[in-house]
């Protein structure tokens, strides 16, 4: 058997099996989350004119001013201002031609059909020139950039209500063992509740075009290759169990039997040992450890990598943060240990229970703090790598 091989060494060679997927055409308010494969380039020029960025009056040289209009939201001046003229603007609304200055209304004073400054009123500085945010034609948006909430506005103030981006990879989930049973109020003293898919398809929520949910397949290599055969042309297949070394674990022969090329099989990681990539034809298969901790974070560790890589970003794997350790912690083995923790914003502890199977810590924890191979015990006030995770839990 061979030696489990490094974390990073394991997550690029699961990455260099697969590359972005090609593209599609997305309305942007369906695209949040979504890589862009070809830049968003402005169709309009934003601000498309001068504004006023304040209440008050658009003034044309030195007061007192007479008052001749107004310019409001969507509704511009038509004229245009001479020398001791001004209009009542409103924040947004067009400047007219002429205006020099905006006096803004805690500055003023109003006398009749007259305008009295009380303050100096400064140039442009309530001014929004014409085109500074951008202009038409400029790329607002590179090709890779993710689409958030403020990507979604700006393409939409562009002009563009599509946007050409990344298609999403199609994954197949499967668990198995004899012990799951689908319905949880079925399970009695030897059986226990199916939790691995319905946890990775959370993880995976909004990352996939289409979750394929297979299982729970009984220990057999029959029904075990009947599962990959019905994951059909999905472009990942993920198999929770089986995994190990045990007679019942049969994913590396159902895999072998297939003709599935193996790509690593167990990395010095904990929880998540023994993890195994193959390529099944087209598809990437990931084998997860079944202790649904182990599923957890290997699934953060190579599935979401996996998927951001596949659906266009250019920096897949998840980056991690410094917190101060609040308690210390003891010497770690010869795995690189990613502990379920509570941080604070601040302060990080480990959780009490880091058992592979306990799901209740894993739901009470929102970080992992990472753990070098080897390493000495930490005191408490040291600065350590961690991993916020989207777990529920603390906000
Ligand atoms: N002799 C050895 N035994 C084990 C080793 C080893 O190196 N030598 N590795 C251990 C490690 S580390 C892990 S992790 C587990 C992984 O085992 P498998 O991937 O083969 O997983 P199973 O044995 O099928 O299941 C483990 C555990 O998880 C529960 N499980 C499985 N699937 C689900 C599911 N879909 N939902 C909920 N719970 C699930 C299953 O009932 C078991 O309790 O192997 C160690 N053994
Ligand atoms: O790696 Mo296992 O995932 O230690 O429990």
């Amino acid at each position: 058997m061979t030696r489990p091989i490094a974390l990073s060494e394991a997550q690029q060679q699961l990455l260099n099996l697969a590359t972005p997927l090609g593209s599609e055409t997305v309305a942007v308010d369906s695209a949040l989350g979504r890589y862009l494969r070809e830049p968003v380039v402005a169709r309009r020029t934003q601000p498309p004119a001068d504004l006023s960025s304040m209440d008050g009056y658009a003034t044309c040289g030195d007061g007192p001013w007479s008052l001749i209009g107004e310019s409001r939201g969507g509704n511009p001046f038509p004229g245009q201002l001479d020398a001791g003229q001004a209009i009542r603007i409103s924040t947004g609304a067009v400047m007219p031609d002429g205006a020099d200055t905006v006096l803004i209304q805690e500055h003023a004073k109003i006398d009749g059909n007259q305008l009295n400054q009380t303050a100096q009123s400064s140039g442009r500085t309530y001014v929004r020139s014409k085109g500074f945010d951008f202009a038409a034609t400029e790329h607002v948006l590179g090709a890779g950039d993710q689409i958030g909430p403020a990507q979604v506005a700006l393409a939409l103030s562009a002009g563009c209500s599509t946007v050409t981006a990344h298609r999403l990879p199609q994954l197949a989930l499967i668990e198995g063992g004899d012990e799951l049973v689908s319905d949880p109020a079925l399970a009695d003293t030897h059986h226990i509740p199916a939790t691995n898919n319905a946890m990775l398809a959370a993880m995976t929520h909004g990352m996939t075009c289409d979750t394929r949910m297979i299982g729970p397949v009984t220990d057999s290599l029959d029904a075990l290759t009947s599962a990959f055969k019905s994951a059909g042309d999905t472009d990942i297949i993920v198999t929770s169990g089986g995994a190990s070394v045990g007679d019942h674990d049969l994913v590396l022969p159902a895999l072998e039997s297939l003709g599935a090329e193996i790509t690593f099989w167990r990395v010095a990681l904990k929880p998540g040992k023994p993890l195994l990539v193959a390529k099944l034809g087209h598809q990437v298969v990931l084998g997860l450890p079944g202790n649904p901790v182990s599923s957890f974070t290997t699934a953060f560790l190579f599935l979401l990598p996996l998927l951001r890589h596949m659906a266009g970003a250019p920096f897949a794997l998840p980056r991690s943060t410094t917190a101060q350790l609040s308690q210390p912690l003891p010497a770690n083995g010869s795995r690189r240990q990613f502990l379920r923790a509570v941080w604070d914003g601040t302060h990080v502890a480990a959780v009490d229970e880091q058992d592979s199977s306990a799901l209740r810590a894993l739901a009470s924890a929102n970080a992992f703090i990472e753990r070098p191979e080897n390493c000495a015990g930490t005191e408490a006030g040291t600065f350590v790598p961690i991993y916020p995770l989207k777990n529920g839990g603390i906000a």
